[in-house]
């Protein structure tokens, strides 16, 4: 499975911004950039020092610390100049097809169409509980199961929220027709399924959608039953789901570990459960609606503010007292330099003036569109600084700041791939010696038949990664973004496409790089630079001649 760098951001961004709802939460939000614009300028001393490129002494000793934790241990990361501004560099030779990177994310979502699909650990993105509650997981999602009172997708009884379920899953009864609707904000808290006999999903046709219909209550009266195990699934074993510490039910976990990772870093700031430590969790809710219907970059966002100010509590916990309120001033502005500097080093630009302008737009209206989306961004960010805002770290609610944080991940960020175990055990069931396949079929049929395509489906993602950001572009790249059978997260992982002499720059392509040089040129200036690589400039010298 191969992931592409760095995820068309572009495309990823127009493509989930829903223009009708940003209308209706434009109308309905009181937020104004100018009154943004003052609060910025009551700021600018704190906002010019985040926003200041980073000294080449801050750059090595931050890469270097990286390094030293054993994140690209053989690579170094330095200045190339104005017009490429940093590269990664081979501190050894790599052979072809050896592991280069393989990196973390600092922040990272799961798509929220690929959480219809896919249960996977809001940390690390593996997949979590068992192949059965994958599947039935997908069937739900497809309106073949309709979840029911008392018990949750593991089929345990505890835990069930019926107010949640009522809030979620609109089940009607309609004649003999039950309808459901399909998970999209579904809390795995409430929920158990059964049989969902018809449902028109507003995405398939009538024919569709009778062929559906066709497939009968008994056809999967097995997996609704939960002691139910598919054969040989438990050659597929996945862990235990490990439910969020704050009582969420929203983020699921895989490990203690990674609960507890995620709570320290961000999620006890973002988390609606009682034990949140949210200062405004009420509205958070709101926050993180409008993210869903405008655009999820804005749950990244989210991340990387509350993962700052994480650690500046802990910086705080330890740091001495001071007996000024001038000395205060000056300790809180270090302690959230120091806490920023991950994403002080990512290049940046404004999102709303580096967005390329999506194909629906007409260029004459390209102010227009730039507005909407500065607007889009300071309504959301509104919404933010009403759940979050705290004055001690005030510069890092302000609009300039998080243009320029969206615009970072619109220029960074990695398309986070994780392939799914549903469909590899389809797979194996389809290699089996003839007669356990027959008898496996028997079963698994209904299921697979019901999913169509969708059985492949996996989990999907956007993350911003240290390392692997750095990494520039060339037509003639040595290194590829891949995911090889065991990366089963949602680590970056970059293979060595040909050999890498030690020394020499490692590049990926963020397009396809055999297209002829014109629409390279084109897709790359979405990306917002014209082509420097070796490559690009004999083809642009051979066109001239
Ligand atoms: C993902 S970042 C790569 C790291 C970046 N050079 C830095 O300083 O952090 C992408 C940005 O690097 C620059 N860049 C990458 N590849 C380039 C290339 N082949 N020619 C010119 N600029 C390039 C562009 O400014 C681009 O927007």
């Amino acid at each position: 499975m191969e992931i592409s760098q760095p995820t068309s951001i572009l495309s990823q961004s127009s493509s989930t911004i829903n223009t009708t709802s940003i209308h209706a939460s434009m109308e309905h939000l009181q937020t104004t950039i100018r009154d943004m614009e003052a609060f910025d300028a009551a700021h600018a001393d704190v906002i010019q020092m985040l926003l200041a490129t980073p000294s080449p002494h801050a750059m090595k000793r931050y890469y270097n610390q990286l390094a030293s934790e054993g994140i690209g241990p053989w690579l170094k990361v330095q200045y190339i100049g104005q017009t490429m501004g940093k590269g990664v560099f081979a501190a050894k030779d790599f052979d072809e097809g050896e592991v280069v990177l393989r990196e973390p994310k600092l922040v990272g979502i799961q798509n929220a169409h690929s959480k219809e699909d896919s249960l996977v650990c809001s940390f690390c993105f593996c997949y979590v509980g068992s192949l059965e509650l994958q599947l039935r997981w997908k069937l739900f999602a497809r309106g073949h199961l309709r979840p029911i009172r008392g018990t949750n997708l593991q089929g345990d009884s505890q835990g069930t929220d019926n107010q949640c379920l009522e809030q979620h899953a609109r089940v009607e009864s309609d004649g003999d027709e039950r309808i459901c609707d399909p998970p999209s904000s579904v809390s795995t808290s409430c929920l158990g399924t059964e049989i969902c006999n018809y449902k028109c999903r507003s995405d398939e046709s009538e024919e569709q959608s009778a062929k559906r219909r066709a497939l009968s209550f008994e056809s999967f009266s097995w997996i609704s039953d939960d002691a139910l195990r598919l054969p040989f699934g438990d050659v597929f074993p996945l862990p235990h789901i490990v439910e969020c510490r704050g009582g969420c039910h929203e983020d699921l976990f895989c490990s203690e570990a990674c609960a507890e990772a995620a709570w320290e870093a961000y999620h006890c700031l973002l988390c609606t459960g009682s034990k949140s430590l949210c200062p405004n969790k009420s509205l958070l809710s709101e926050f993180k609606q409008f993210a869903d219907e405008t655009n999820d970059i804005f749950h990244l966002a989210a991340q990387v503010i509350a993962n700052v100010i994480c650690k500046c509590r802990k910086l705080e916990s330890v740091a001495t007292e001071v007996k000024s309120e001038e000395d205060a001033k000056a300790r809180n502005t270090r302690m959230l330099l120091e806490a920023w500097e991950p994403f002080a080093m990512g290049h940046k630009r404004l999102w709303w003036e580096s967005i390329a302008l999506p194909e629906d737009v007409d260029p004459a209206e390209e102010d227009v569109f730039r507005n909407q989306m500065k607007e889009l961004a300071a309504n959301s960010l509104g919404l933010l600084k009403k759940v979050l805002f705290m004055e001690e770290y005030a510069a890092l609610f302000s609009l300039e700041v998080y243009g320029y944080i969206i615009g970072m991940f619109e220029l960074n960020n990695l398309e986070i791939v994780v392939a799914s175990p549903v469909e590899d055990y389809f797979i194996y069931i389809d290699e089996l010696p003839h007669d356990a396949k027959c008898e496996a079929k028997k079963i698994t049929k209904p299921a697979l038949e019901a999913l169509g395509e969708d059985y492949a489906s996996y989990c999907q993602g956007t993350g911003f990664f240290a390392i692997q950001s750095c990494m520039n572009h060339s037509c003639e790249p040595n290194a590829k973004a891949f995911k090889r059978d065991e990366d089963r997260d949602g680590q970056a992982v970059l293979l060595a496409i040909r050999k890498i002499e030690e020394g020499e720059e490692v590049t990926i392509s963020y397009i396809d790089e055999h297209l002829p040089l014109e629409e390279r040129q084109l897709m790359l200036a979405d990306y917002g630079f014209a082509c420097q690589c070796s490559k690009c400039l004999q083809d642009r010298e051979a066109s001239l001649n």
